[in-house]
C-alpha cells in the first residue's frame, strides 16, 4: 500500500468522512452557535418586513409646516399604530425608530430638527422644521427603513456548510426562524496510551507530562466534534483491544495517541487491524507524523480510527491532515485550502515531504520556527501556520504552501 503524502491525506481523509455524512436535526437557535449548517436556508419573506421609521420624530406629507396629529398610540401598540392609517397630505404623525411608516409619508423628521408650535387660527398644532435643521431632512424617503432593503423574499439567507456565527444566528432571528438544521456533531472518542505518561506534576527522568490531555479535547470541539469520552489506558494488549472495541460502539470516531509503533510497547496498530473492515492507510509519507493509521473499524459505518503518533508535534501535524478534513467530510464542510506563500530563507532538502510549524513575517513571507523536532512544541506555540517542504527543499524567495493551524488564530 502506498503512503500517501499530506495533500493525499487531506483528500482520503474528506472523502472517507463525506461517505458517513452525519444526519441533521433542527435546533433552536441559541443552541446552533458553531454548528455547521446542513442545507442552504432562504429567507421567506423580505427584511426588513415593513417600511419603517430610522429615527424618533415625526412622519410628514409634504413641506412644512404641518399640522400635527395627537399621538394616538403609546406602550405595546405604539410601533404598529404609527403606521395603521395613511397620513393626509400637509400633516405630520410622531413616530417611534422601527415604527411603521404610514402609508402618504414623504420623510421621517427627526424630533430634535422639529418644533412644535401652538395652536394656529383653526386651532391645529402647528409642526416647523428648526431653522438650523439640515435641509436633507426633506429629501423623499430621509430616514425610512424600506421593506426588503436587506434581502428579498426568497434570497439565500445562509449558505449549507457553514460553521454559523453569533452574526447569523441574529440574522436569522430577523428573518422569523426558531431553528436551523444543523448536522449532528460526530461523537469523537479520545483514548490515550503511554505507560510512561503522567498527567501533573513534575515528571521523573523516563517519564512525560501528558500533552494531549488538555490539547486533545478542545481541539476536537473546535473541530466541530463532540468529545464523549477521554480515557487514559495502559501500554497492554488487552486493555487496548477493549478500549477500542468499547469505544468504537459509542463513538463515530476513535482517536488514539501513541503506541503505533512496533515495539513490545506498541499495541494500537495491531489492535486496530482486529477490528478494522478497511485500512485507508497504514503511515502517512510525511514528518512529523508519519506512523499515522487510518481505519474503519466495525464495518460501514462503524466509526473511525486515527491512530496519532505519540510524539506531540506528530499527533499536532495528524490532526490538521487526517482528523480535521475528516470532521469536515462528515460535517459537509468545506476543507480549508492551503495558501500560495513565499518562503524567506532557504529549507535544506528533506527526506520525506516535511511539515513545520513556520511563521509569517513582513508581507506574505514565511519561514520556519525553530524547536520544529516532532517531539518538540515550542515551534508550534509560535507558528502562524504549517510550511510544507517538499524533498527538494524551498529556496529563498521560492512559492510554496502553507496550511492553517486547525484552531483559531491571533
Ligand atoms: N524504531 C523506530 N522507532 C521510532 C520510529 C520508527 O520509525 N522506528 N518512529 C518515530 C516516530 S517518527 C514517532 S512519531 C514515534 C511514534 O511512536 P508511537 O506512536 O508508538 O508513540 P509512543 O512510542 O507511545 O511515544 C512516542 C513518544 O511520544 C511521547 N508521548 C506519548 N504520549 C504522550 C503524551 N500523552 N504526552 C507527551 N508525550 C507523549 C512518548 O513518551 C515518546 O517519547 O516513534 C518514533 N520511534
Ligand atoms: O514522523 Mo515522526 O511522526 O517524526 O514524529
Amino acid at each position: 500500500m502506498t503512503h500517501p503524502d499530506w495533500a493525499e491525506a487531506i483528500t482520503i481523509a474528506a472523502r472517507a468522512g463525506a461517505s458517513t455524512l452525519q444526519p441533521t436535526a433542527a435546533q433552536p437557535l441559541p443552541a446552533c452557535l458553531g454548528r455547521v449548517l446542513a442545507h442552504t436556508v432562504t429567507a421567506g419573506r423580505a427584511i426588513p418586513h415593513f417600511d419603517s421609521s430610522a429615527m424618533d420624530g415625526f412622519a410628514v406629507s409634504g413641506p412644512p409646516p404641518w399640522q400635527l396629529e395627537a399621538s394616538t398610540a403609546s406602550g405595546a401598540d405604539a410601533h404598529a399604530a404609527s403606521g395603521a392609517r395613511p397620513l393626509a397630505a400637509g400633516w405630520a404623525r410622531p413616530i417611534l425608530t422601527g415604527g411603521a411608516v404610514p402609508a402618504g409619508t414623504t420623510s421621517i423628521v427627526r424630533c430634535e430638527h422639529a418644533e412644535v408650535m401652538g395652536a394656529d387660527a383653526a386651532g391645529q398644532t402647528v409642526l416647523r422644521l428648526r431653522a438650523d435643521a439640515p435641509a436633507t431632512d426633506l429629501a423623499p424617503a430621509r430616514n425610512i427603513r424600506r421593506a426588503g432593503q436587506e434581502t428579498r423574499a426568497g434570497e439565500v439567507l445562509l449558505e449549507g456548510g457553514r460553521v454559523l456565527s453569533p452574526a447569523d444566528l441574529a440574522y436569522t432571528a430577523v428573518a422569523g426562524l426558531d431553528a436551523l438544521p444543523v448536522r449532528r456533531r460526530p461523537r469523537v472518542a479520545l483514548l490515550m496510551t503511554g505507560d510512561e505518561v503522567i498527567t501533573a506534576g513534575q515528571p521523573a527522568p523516563g517519564q512525560v507530562r501528558d500533552t494531549f490531555g488538555p490539547a486533545l479535547p478542545g481541539l476536537v470541539a473546535g473541530l466541530g466534534g463532540d468529545v464523549i469520552d477521554v480515557r487514559r489506558i495502559a501500554d497492554d494488549a488487552q486493555e487496548t483491544r477493549v478500549a477500542l472495541y468499547e469505544a468504537l460502539a459509542a463513538a463515530d470516531v476513535v482517536l488514539t495517541t501513541g503506541g503505533t509503533g512496533h515495539s513490545d510497547a506498541d499495541h494500537v496498530r495491531r489492535e486496530s487491524a482486529r477490528l478494522a473492515s478497511e485500512l485507508l492507510f497504514p503511515e502517512l509519507a510525511m514528518r512529523p507524523g508519519h506512523p499515522t493509521t487510518f481505519a474503519q473499524l466495525g464495518g460501514h459505518p462503524g466509526a473511525w480510527h486515527v491512530g496519532l503518533p505519540g510524539n506531540p508535534l506528530a499527533a499536532m501535524t495528524a490532526m490538521r491532515v487526517v482528523v480535521e478534513p475528516l470532521l469536515c467530510g462528515m460535517l459537509g464542510k468545506p476543507l480549508r485550502a492551503a495558501r500560495s506563500v513565499e518562503v524567506a530563507v532557504e529549507v535544506r532538502p528533506v527526506r520525506v515531504s516535511t511539515l513545520m510549524p513556520a511563521r509569517q513575517r513582513e508581507g506574505n513571507r514565511w519561514e520556519p520556527c525553530d524547536a520544529r523536532g516532532a517531539n518538540m512544541l515550542r515551534g508550534l506555540t509560535e507558528a502562524d501556520g504549517f510550511l510544507t517542504v517538499p524533498t527538494a527543499g524551498l529556496r529563498a524567495g521560492e512559492q510554496a504552501q502553507v496550511l492553517d493551524l486547525p484552531w483559531p488564530q491571533r
